[in-house]
């Protein structure tokens, strides 16, 4: 019997190719673990919506949020767009919709994998990007206003969400000095310098700063963190941050380890959550099974940890550990993927990773 329910919104691009490998490895750990994940796979995304008119049903979305936890691949394609030039993106609606305000964007370097940054620090490269991701820049999505002349969209915060995104932020620099065995700390990343409202996020951060004493706590602004996050990435450890800004740095950030085929993420709310690469469709090598399925088999891993945490307990929480190891694995011992010049495909490096599962 079945006892969590997965939905499974592979997407489009390399979406379905990366969700294929995932599934591959989440099914040996269950069978070896009994675990009893069902999976559901539906119907969404940019070619979705030229099929059908939509790019999330509402039955789609409806059996979705009914799931224990929610694994997507990638959506969206460049020349699939709305009237007004946007693209598709069901993910924002999903974020919205299900108040999935925590995008947790871990970047750790993977053993094996050479990294652009030639200091041997690079190899301790080990942080999380929180990105809240309902608000900011992004609240104003199908809100902006255009007109012949001017061009308007509006940033907005709020003392809930702020809150909510401060206290998982020192939470998970707690746990994760727990598990790595040093301090934590939680760097707030804005633009306090020049805007109102990050000079009042900051005042939010340092409110909630007080129930922590055992985690460090400071601030950066957003552009300083761009040249440090190549100077000394291996610095960070917890960098929450506006949704935009966590766009743009969580891109810059996969770069640090290999690109974007190396990095998962989360997005996490109160009651549900989707997991996914913070990749996108790759329409350059969609269809040629070049995909690096790593950053979905990671995303894979937090579901599972996100499952234990819940309430399913140890089983699924060392089949989330087997996982990344077995990823440590395969690259440690010399699995290359074409995106860091190597010449294993999709389906190489699922076997790999799959015959490196303990
Ligand atoms: N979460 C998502 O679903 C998501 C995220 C970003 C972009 N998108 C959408 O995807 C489409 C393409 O966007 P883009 O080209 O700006 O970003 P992208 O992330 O799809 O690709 C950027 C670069 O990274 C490479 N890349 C990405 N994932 C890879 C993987 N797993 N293995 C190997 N190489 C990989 C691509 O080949 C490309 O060179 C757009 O429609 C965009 O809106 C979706
Ligand atoms: C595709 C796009 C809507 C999405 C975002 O902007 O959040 C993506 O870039 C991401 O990082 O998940
Ligand atoms: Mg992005």
């Amino acid at each position: 019997m079945n006892s969590y329910d997965i939905a499974v919104l592979a997407g489009d691009g390399i979406g379905p190719e990366v969700v294929e490998a995932t599934l591959a490895v989440l099914r040996k750990v269950d069978a070896r673990h009994s675990l009893g994940l069902g999976f559901t796979e539906l119907r969404a995304g940019a070619f979705a919506y030229r099929d059908t008119g939509t790019d999330l049903s509402d039955e789609v979305f409806d059996r979705a949020r009914k799931a224990d936890a929610i694994l997507l691949g990638a959506m969206g394609w460049p020349g699939i767009r709305h009237a007004d030039g946007t693209e598709l993106a069901p993910q924002i609606t999903l974020r919205q919709r299900l108040d999935l305000f925590g995008g947790v964007r871990p970047i750790r370097a993977i053993p094996g994998v050479p990294l652009p940054l030639v200091d041997p620090r690079a190899a301790k490269i080990d942080f999380v990007i929180l990105r809240e991701s309902t608000e900011g820049l992004f609240f104003s999505k199908d809100k902006g206003v255009v007109t012949r002349d001017q061009a308007e969209e509006t940033l907005r915060m709020t003392r809930g969400t702020s809150l909510r995104l401060a206290r998982m932020a020192f939470d998970l620099a707690g746990q994760r000095a727990r598990r790595l065995g040093r301090s934590g700390r939680v760097t707030l990343v804005d633009k306090a310098n020049v805007f109102r409202a990050f000079a009042w996020l900051r005042q939010i951060f340092q409110e909630v700063a007080v129930d922590y004493p055992e985690v460090r706590h400071d601030a950066a602004y957003v552009d300083a963190m761009a040249l440090d996050l190549i100077r000394r990435p291996w610095d960070f450890d917890l960098l929450p941050t506006e949704n935009m800004f966590g766009d743009i740095l969580s891109d810059l950030a996969a770069g640090l380890i290999g690109g974007m085929g190396f990095a998962p993420s989360a997005d996490l709310g109160e009651g549900h959550a989707v997991f996914q690469p913070s990749h996108g469709t790759a329409p350059d090598i969609a269809g040629k099974g070049k995909a690096n399925p790593t950053a979905t088999i990671l995303s894979a891993a937090m579901m599972l940890e996100w499952l234990a945490m819940r309430d399913a307990g140890d089983a699924m929480a060392e089949a989330a550990q087997e996982i990344r190891a077995a990823v440590d694995a395969a690259f440690s011992e010399g699995l290359r993927t074409a995106d860091i010049g190597g010449t294993s495909g999709t389906a190489e490096a699922t076997r790999a990773v799959l015959s490196a599962l303990r």
